[in-house]
């Protein structure tokens, strides 16, 4: 919490005009019931017309003084708030750019949008409504008291006690509401998580015509979150007849004693008027305080988890200094040294005591069944996550020795769900090199097999994407994606699974303009097909973490039982051939 408050700090000036020009305002109000006691009293009871008008216009110009006020602290206190909640929504978005996987897989990504978004508008529309009403509810009330006293001391008695019952009941309320709208937001929370999760997935699910079922679900999330509304509605209902009822007795013992004080003498009738004014001022100032502490208070629950994101450390630290990329070693690109890896809350290990070196230039094929840890060991290379133990050398240095700017330029990664933003291709195509030129860059979508893609569109390279290319198709935005890490010409290029939607001779075009792109490109291509590995220099077999073999597909085929059941599963008519020839009864 008090790391917003730096925040609060930059807008020091309109914190304080903001309350002050609404105390001032504040006089103004507490001055009308007076200005009408005395229209009352001197210029209706002395039929003094001329009076009355002059006092009339004093309330008008009250009135627009008090509107000037008001419309002052609204400006500063909205300055301020969305100032505030502007910087703070940059900060928490700069600082998840700097989180790692790690963190981002435990805090979720539903999370993180919910205090990006709704939580940090509650931190605006509390810090707005702060601003305004925190310090005018109780001078209203106070002043209102002082001003009862100056007019009538009996009278003001009347207040006195009215003032600690109103409280009591107001507060009480507000005390057994504020849990309720705790429950309420929860269940907003669940509301809005199902809608997001429901939209996100609206194919599949009138692919699978689960609309039915989809639609029962939010019904019942939805009845929930009415039926606590409905619940907090009428005890929150309570207050209005529960204060009326009380102010009207209040209104009743006023008026009784004001009669008195006015039969003898003390008082006038527009006194007695002031007074019910300001009752009526107290009990709306009290209900509004009961309001905006309840704003308040989700306020801050929003703010501490809005904090909480902020206060989570990034587990992914590199060193200030560059240099560990010219430290290039020997001839191996990629090399894993006993690596293994857990889950961030995962019980079990993913990767398992894992061994290989990968050659600059070569093409590395990673092959396993689903969820073998393929990705899992791409991942590393490129430091989405460290290893839990042994090291990951990429040029014979630890990848934990390279700036991130190092590490970015020499590894291109194209990961199995390909991911474009809303622009155009240029600007796609840019992300990994901002300066790249047309010709870079046709010449990444040609080795990407997506020249034909981008020349089939209207504008070529200027064609505008949607948001996350949802006007290419599966197919197109693989291959675009592989331009994108191509055109920044990496020396490590990992392409994990990233060509599944491409036809098979696309794809044996793809690898094959791959393998020829010049300089001494290592190729690490992650895939469940063996056409699409069985080329490579060294292939890796994974099996649930663990590396069940590393060879050539020749060396595989005779060493590794793994694999060759993949290959057989993929060529069932192989398996024949090669057991006769090995001598095996089929
Ligand atoms: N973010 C994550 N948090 C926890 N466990 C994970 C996470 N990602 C993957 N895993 C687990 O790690 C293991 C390896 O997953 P990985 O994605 O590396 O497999 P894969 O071989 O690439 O699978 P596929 O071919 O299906 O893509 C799996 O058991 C998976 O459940």
């Amino acid at each position: 919490m008090k790391s917003l408050g730096v925040y609060l700090k930059h807008y020091k000036k309109e914190s304080i005009i903001a309350p002050l020009f609404k105390l001032l305002e504040v006089v103004f109000d507490l001055l009308v019931p007076m200005v009408v006691a005395q229209i009352i009293d001197v210029g209706i009871a002395g039929n003094n017309r001329p009076y009355i008008v002059s006092r009339f216009g004093i309330l008008v110009l009250m009135a627009a003084v008090g509107l000037c006020c008001s419309f002052t602290a609204q400006y500063f206190a909205a300055k301020a708030s969305v100032g505030c909640a502007t910087e703070l929504r940059q900060a928490v978005f700069d600082h998840i750019q700097a989180l790692s996987f790690t963190e981002l897989d435990t805090i979720g990504t539903d999370t993180l949008i919910t205090r990006l978004i709704n939580d940090i508008n509650q931190v605006q529309n509390g810090i707005n409504m702060g601003l305004r009403l925190l310090l005018r509810s109780p001078f209203i009330v106070f002043g209102s008291v002082v001003m009862a006293f100056t007019v009538n001391v009996k009278c003001a008695i009347v207040f006195l006690v009215t003032i600690p019952i109103l409280f009591v009941a107001v507060f009480g309320i507000m005390l057994v509401s504020i849990p309720l709208f705790k429950k309420v937001q929860a269940a907003l929370d669940r509301v809005t998580g199902m809608t997001r999760e429901n939209l996100n997935g609206v194919r599949v699910i009138r692919a699978f015509c689960r609309e039915e079922q989809s639609v029962a679900d939010f019904e019942k999330s939805n009845d929930e979150l009415t039926c606590l509304n409905e619940f907090v509605g009428k005890i929150s209902a309570l207050l209005n007849p529960l204060t009326y009822v009380l102010i009207n007795i209040a209104a009743v013992v006023l008026i009784w004693q004001a009669g008195l004080q006015v039969n003898i003498g003390s008082m006038q009738q527009g006194q007695v008027v002031a007074l019910y004014n300001y009752m009526l001022q107290i009990i709306v100032e009290l209900i509004k305080l009961a309001s905006l502490i309840i704003t308040l208070n989700k306020s801050v629950a929003c703010a501490e988890r809005v904090s909480g994101v902020l206060a989570v450390p990034t587990t992914m630290n590199y060193p200030a200094k560059g240099g560990a990329a010219k430290k290039v070693t020997g001839d191996a690109a990629v090399t894993f040294k006993n690596v293994s890896f857990t889950y961030a809350g995962a019980g079990a290990e993913s990767l398992s005591d894992i061994s290989f070196t990968a050659k600059r230039g070569q093409t590395i094929g990673i092959i396993g069944g689903t969820g073998s840890g393929k990705s899992t060991l791409v991942s590393l290379i490129s430091r989405f996550y460290d290893a839990t133990s042994g090291d990951v050398m990429v040029d014979g240095e630890n990848v934990k020795n390279y700036t991130k700017e190092e590490l970015c330029n020499k590894v291109g990664v194209v990961q199995q769900r390909a991911v474009l933003f809303k622009g155009s291709i240029r600007d796609n195509m840019r992300w990994g090199k901002e300066d790249a030129t047309d010709a870079e860059i046709w010449e990444a979508l040609t080795t990407a097999q997506a020249k034909e893609v981008v020349e089939g569109k209207q504008d070529q390279l200027d064609f505008m994407l949607e948001q996350n290319g949802k006007n290419l198709s599966g197919g197109q935005k693989q291959r675009l994606s592989i331009a994108r890490a191509l055109v920044k010409k990496p020396e490590i290029l990992i392409l994990d699974d990233s060509s599944s939607a491409l036809d098979f001779a696309t794809d044996a075009k793809l690898r094959k303009a791959v393998h020829n792109l010049e300089g001494n490109t290592t190729t690490f291509l992650v895939s469940q097909r063996i056409a699409g590995i069985r080329q490579a220099d060294q292939i890796l077999v994974l099996g649930n973490g663990t590396l069940e073999g590393n060879g050539t597909h020749d060396e595989l085929m005779k060493t590794c039982e793994v694999y060759r059941e993949i290959y057989f599963s993929q060529f069932p008519e192989e398996r024949a051939a090669y057991n006769n020839e090995s001598g095996v009864i089929a």
